[in-house]
């Protein structure tokens, strides 16, 4: 059995999975690998057209996925992972590449084309294996594989097929099926490995990591992939060139199911002391086989900083790719501003009632001007929250989109509408405030709305039933969105009381009981919260759900064998995240646990670091990594943690007292 010896190898090293990917994460933490996720920011549009198969392009984007991470990791965060794993699965029927449905026309569109047929699947995964070498640089090698799935599809009916469409499951999906949930019901047969389909092929990965781990090592060196620098900073590699030229020799031309091994050369990132101590640049050095060196004389070596910056030689404008990444961190707030009042004059709801309407007729709903109205629509129909549909007259009219639709109304069952009301109204101008949040290292609602804040909720939230209302709609609109992946993130069958501290509106509580039967949920929050509760009770639900009035840092918290904290510890500073788990500490017994609920720093993924600052400008907190939170829960005696990173909103972790 070559599989846990070769897991085993990886005990002790930083393994980098470069993928967003819940299913990728979830067949290796299954196989037991330990590892950080640092989803990978390379877009997924290569010129499918420069590839003579379609696995050459996976395995090229695969490659794309891992190095844009591992050169992410050594340049930006100046830490050196051992292994960086990067996949992209795609599907091919007729000659066409299916990769993940960009809204539900486009799902149709593709499982129409596989209805009745076979077609294949295909992963394409790359391992970047890094080394710090005497010279303090980073020797990295590539290896990279694909394996092929077939899948047939039975005969689907229209009714079948929007039926599935509308569950919502293609979306995320290559080829718009999941065939590890309801997407299994399309299927015929399976020809090859069923994990392959879901997204990874471990079977192989393990071969692969037992050649390079287990067996000689000395073929990493004789083959010949090398990886060099493209002018744009991206590595790239003679697959890629092969991928051009289709040269015979191509690594994607000899991975097909086989256990041979490809990897290139040594290749080296230099990182020398005084770049990492004075923040200078650092530069990005290659050494590898004559094949490369003849790409690095015809290509201009861009420099990189540690800050990630690329720095063009003269006689290379700037990429299209890098102008339009600018441009969208630039506008990223005016987009916020535009969705934040759109939300606020209530288009999204209007539009929902009355859909079709023209600008002019928009603009009498909402009082506002018709230019203002015709602008603010134009920009929400280019944001992808409404369509607009040309008429006769010429004049378009307007309806909400999907996402508008499940996002955006006031009632809908997951409406983010309260939160948005929230960040428009307090975030917002805490936000423009951050240079003095960064320079103090402390919230400005002092400066936002001339509030000290002693007491940080009391002054700041409770001390007005609009503000506080406000505050109640916004955290019961994100404890609907994200509670049921909370809640489903773990068995809990051997729990029976639970308290959800600081549980607010009891959003989340509800949504623990409707996932576990034998669970009841005392939501114990501030007296001021706790009055108004009522407002937000749930119709039709199973009540196993109570309210305790108290402060956490000063009352008796109320028995329970699990304790939830849920958005709770990124509001605090560590001495009070301290004193905290101290006191749920010394309620809980051996075996009661601690269920913590936040968006993890690991990853350094945008919406966590950006919800980090959020806390600075606006609390007294920070948003954590996983290491952190498991140091703290462990000073408090809780152990045997398992994390679960939901794909939602925000990830989970539960802790057991020993
Ligand atoms: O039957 C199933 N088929 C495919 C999937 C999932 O589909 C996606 C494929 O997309 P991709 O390879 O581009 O990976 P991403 O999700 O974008 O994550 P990365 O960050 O790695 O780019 C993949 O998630 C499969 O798991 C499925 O679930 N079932």
């Amino acid at each position: 059995m070559v599989l846990n010896p070769v897991i085993s190898k990886l005990a002790n090293k930083l393994v980098v999975l470069a993928s967003a990917s819940p299913r990728r994460q979830d067949i290796l933490r299954n196989a037991g690998l330990k590892f950080e996720v640092v989803p990978s920011w390379f877009k997924e549009t290569l010129d499918k057209s420069l590839f003579k198969e379609p696995h050459e392009y996976a395995v090229e984007t695969a490659k794309q996925k891992a190095l844009e991470v591992a050169r992410r990791m050594l340049l930006k965060h100046l830490k050196t992972p051992d292994i960086v794993i990067g996949a992209d699965t795609i599907v091919t029927v007729d000659s066409m590449i299916l990769e993940k449905p960009v809204d539900k026309n486009d799902a149709y569109r593709m499982l129409s084309s596989l209805s009745g047929k076979e077609h294949s699947v295909y992963t394409g995964v790359a391992i970047v294996l890094c080394h710090d070498n005497e010279n303090d640089e980073v020797d990295y090698q590539l290896i990279d594989f694909y394996e092929e799935t077939k899948v047939k599809f039975a005969d689907l009916s229209e009714s079948m097929l929007w039926e599935y469409i509308n569950s919502g499951e293609p979306m995320d999906k290559a080829g718009g099926y999941g065939i590890q949930a309801l997407g299994g019901m399309l299927v015929e047969y399976v020809h090859g490995d069923f994990l392959n389909v879901v997204g990874f092929p471990l079977n192989h990965f393990c071969k692969q990591l037992d050649l390079i781990y287990n067996r000689s090592t000395s073929s990493l060196d004789e083959k010949s992939l090398s990886v060099s620098l493209s002018e744009n900073g991206t590595e790239s590699n003679s697959l890629s060139s092969s991928a051009k030229h289709n040269l015979p020799n191509s690594s994607s031309q000899t991975h097909h199911n086989q256990n041979t091994l490809s990897a290139s050369p040594l290749n080296k990132v230099k990182r020398t002391g005084s770049d990492r101590e004075a923040g200078g640049s650092s530069q990005v050095l290659v050494n590898s086989s004559s094949e490369h060196k003849a790409t690095c004389k015809t290509t201009a070596l861009p420099q990189m900083t540690n800050r990630g910056q690329l720095t063009v030689h003269a006689d290379s404008g700037p990429k299209k790719e890098d102008l339009q990444r600018m441009m969208e961190l630039m506008d990223g707030f005016k987009a916020s501003k535009a969705l934040f009042t759109a939300s606020k004059m209530c288009v999204f709801d209007l539009l929902q009632s009355r859909p079709g309407l023209e600008a002019e007729q928009i603009a009498q709903e909402i009082k506002a001007s018709l230019k203002g109205t015709q602008c603010l629509l134009e920009a929400c129909v280019s944001l992808g929250l409404l369509r607009s549909k040309e008429q006769t007259s010429h004049k378009p009219m307007y309806e909400n989109t999907d996402l508008a639709t499940r996002f955006l109304l006031s009632d809908a069952p997951f409406s983010l509408h309260g939160y948005i009301q929230h960040c428009n109204s307090t975030v917002w101008p805490l936000f423009s405030h951050l240079e003095s949040a960064v320079q103090e290292g402390t919230n400005q609602h002092d400066k936002a709305f001339g509030k000290k804040s002693k007491d940080m909720f009391q002054d700041t939230v409770y001390y007005d039933r609009e503000v506080k209302l406000r505050f109640m709609k916004a955290m019961h609109s994100i404890a609907k969105v994200t509670g049921k992946a909370v809640a489903t993130a773990f068995d809990l069958s051997s729990f029976k009381t639970v308290c959800d501290i600081g549980g607010c509106t009891g959003a989340m509580a509800y949504e623990f009981t409707e996932a576990h039967p034998g669970l009841s949920v005392t939501v114990f929050d501030l007296p001021a919260v706790v009055d108004m509760s009522e407002h937000f009770t749930p119709q039709h639900r199973e009540h196993r759900v109570s309210f305790v009035a108290g402060d956490f840092f000063k009352d008796d918290l109320p028995k329970a064998d699990l304790y939830i904290l849920a958005r709770i510890l990124h509001d605090w500073p560590d001495e009070k995240v301290d004193i905290l788990l101290k006191r749920i500490s010394d309620a809980c017994r051996p075996g009661c646990a601690v269920l913590i609920a936040e968006t993890m720093l690991d990853g350094l993924r945008p919406h966590s670091t950006l919800q980090s600052l959020n806390m600075l400008a606006q609390a007294e907190g920070k948003e954590r990594t996983q290491r952190q939170y498991v140091d703290m829960m462990s000073t408090h005696g809780f152990g045997d943690t398992r994390f679960v990173q939901t794909g939602n909103f925000l990830d989970a972790f539960i802790s057991i007292k020993l």
